[in-house]
């Protein structure tokens, strides 16, 4: 496996505008690029450079990207393929996940997918050839996944150590349905990717679907296929999701969004196990896993006849909710340190050092993004920052982005335990960690002071800055 930074990608795509632009901000983030416009250039560039990493587009003029996609792949089988798609191209992209592509990403895109896909292309083909030895050697698998997931899916919480422990468990059977709950960034897709790959299913499609992605008179066809006919645009006979993701995972991302009219064939199709394309009476079986993802409150949507219980009871066999980070502070050191190594490995940078008075400030903060917003934060420091070790005023923190969602909720959220550990810090530090000062200005008494200090693990020790 190549390191990330010395990792070689090769851009196929008709248009120049999205080669160059892809190949300047690829290489700003220290990957070794090239790029071709026509299929004969892009295979003669293969053959010389020998990449790690080829984004195709889907739709290349005169050859089809799969036809390509199935001759590199008889050639470089180890080549990682990530498929470029525009939302219409959606079995294209499925067909091509199934001759080998690693990955796709939908048009418009913005550069950070592009550099999240080669990330997850490499982490997880990393991870599978990992379970594929583990299988030769016939050891246990699910201890080399965790062994491996614990590398790159981060966190010391006990929170985050459920979250995975049920992962794990949901993996090791690949039927249950799944439904993964939590905010924005806390991490929803991670998980889903974890568990399709630690199952057995995982030699097979993951295919991640956003209805709110879809035009609503597309929906249906688009999820179970169509006969010819069927519809003015319905030229020739199409598969939908369920069949094109047949014996793998459908990956049902913001599952709230889909509109109630589409969640009883979608309810039938679970139940049943089969579906009928559009304009059809004919019964397909279809073999699927369907692990969902939501940010939204499903019960509330119930109360509003916004979401079907029926539905809910069918998709939520397990379900795993992933706290926001700002409730499982623990975690925020260890991402830190994780993406600053991942950045400056990526960056050909050395690892800068880490302050303690910078810790403790991403500490305090609420993440309305969660550990997508950390990352991002620490991505911008890694730029803009010439100091051997990050400081507090290497980070921008959006002070007012959280006064602006809610103004009455307190920089803890509403969380009872998170703003009194915080309020006791800021005691403590008001008196310069002289504890009973501090149980004073809280109005507490020294013992029960301690106690608190003891139940959240605050550490006392001097702030240098
Ligand atoms: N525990 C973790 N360890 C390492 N990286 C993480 C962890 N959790 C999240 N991330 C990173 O944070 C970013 C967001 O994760 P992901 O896309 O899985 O979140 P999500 O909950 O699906 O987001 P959204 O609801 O916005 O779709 C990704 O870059 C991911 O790699």
């Amino acid at each position: 496996m190549q390191i990330m930074n010395e990792l070689k990608v090769l851009i196929l795509d008709d248009e120049s505008r999205i080669t160059e632009k892809l190949k300047y901000h690829l290489e700003k983030r220290n990957f070794k690029v090239t790029t071709a416009n026509t299929p004969k250039e892009g295979l003669e560039k293969l053959h010389e450079e020998k990449p790690g990493v080829l984004i195709l587009d889907v739709m290349l003029p005169g050859m089809n990207g799969l036809d390509i996609l199935e001759k590199v792949k008889a050639e470089y089988p180890n080549l990682e393929i990530i498929m470029i798609s525009g939302y219409g191209d959606m079995d294209m992209v499925i067909q091509a996940m199934r001759k080998g592509a690693s990955d796709f990403i939908r048009k418009p895109f913005q550069i950070m997918d592009i550099q999240l896909a080669i990330e997850r292309t490499e982490k997880f083909l990393m991870m599978q050839s990992k379970l594929t030895e583990a299988e030769d050697r016939e050891v246990l698998v699910s201890k080399e996944l965790e062994s491996m997931i614990e590398k790159d899916f981060i966190g010391d919480s006990p929170q985050i150590k459920q979250v995975l422990k049920m992962a794990l468990k949901a993996a090791e059977d690949g039927d249950v349905n799944v439904l993964v709950t939590g905010e924005n960034g806390t991490g929803k897709e991670i998980i889903s990717r974890i568990i399709h790959f630690g199952s057995p299913r995982k030699k097979k499609v993951f295919a991640p679907v956003n209805s709110s992605a879809i035009p609503a008179t597309l929906l249906e066809s688009e999820f179970f296929g169509h006969v010819k006919g069927a519809f003015t645009d319905a030229k020739e006979e199409k598969k939908g999701y369920f069949e094109l993701a047949n014996k793998g995972t459908l990956f049902l991302d913001e599952i709230a969004d889909m509109p109630y009219s589409l969640q009883a064939k979608l309810l039938r199709a679970i139940e049943e196990n089969k579906i009928k394309r559009v304009g059809s009476n004919q019964e397909i079986p279809v073999d699927v896993r369907i692990i969902s993802a939501t940010n939204k409150n499903i019960e509330q949507l119930i109360d509003d006849n916004k979401f079907r219980i029926d539905l809910f009871h069918r998709i939520n066999t397990i379900e795993i909710n992933i706290p926001p980070l700002r409730e499982r502070r623990e975690d925020i050191r260890p991402l830190l340190n994780h993406f600053v190594e991942s950045f400056a490995r990526k960056k050909g940078k050395t690892k800068p050092g880490i302050s303690e008075a910078l810790v403790s400030k991403l500490e305090r903060y609420h993440y309305p993004g969660n550990v997508r917003e950390l990352r991002n934060m620490v991505e911008r420091a890694m730029i803009l920052s010439d100091n051997d070790t990050l400081q507090p005023d290497d980070f921008l923190i959006k002070e007012d982005s959280h006064a602006k969602t809610d103004k009455s909720v307190p920089i803890g959220g509403l969380n009872l335990d998170d703003n009194e550990k915080l309020l006791i810090e800021q005691a403590l530090k008001e008196t310069d960690l002289n504890q009973t000062k501090a149980a004073t200005l809280l109005g507490i008494s020294r013992d029960a002071m301690k106690r608190k200090i003891k139940k959240f693990g605050i550490e006392i020790v001097r702030d240098l800055q």
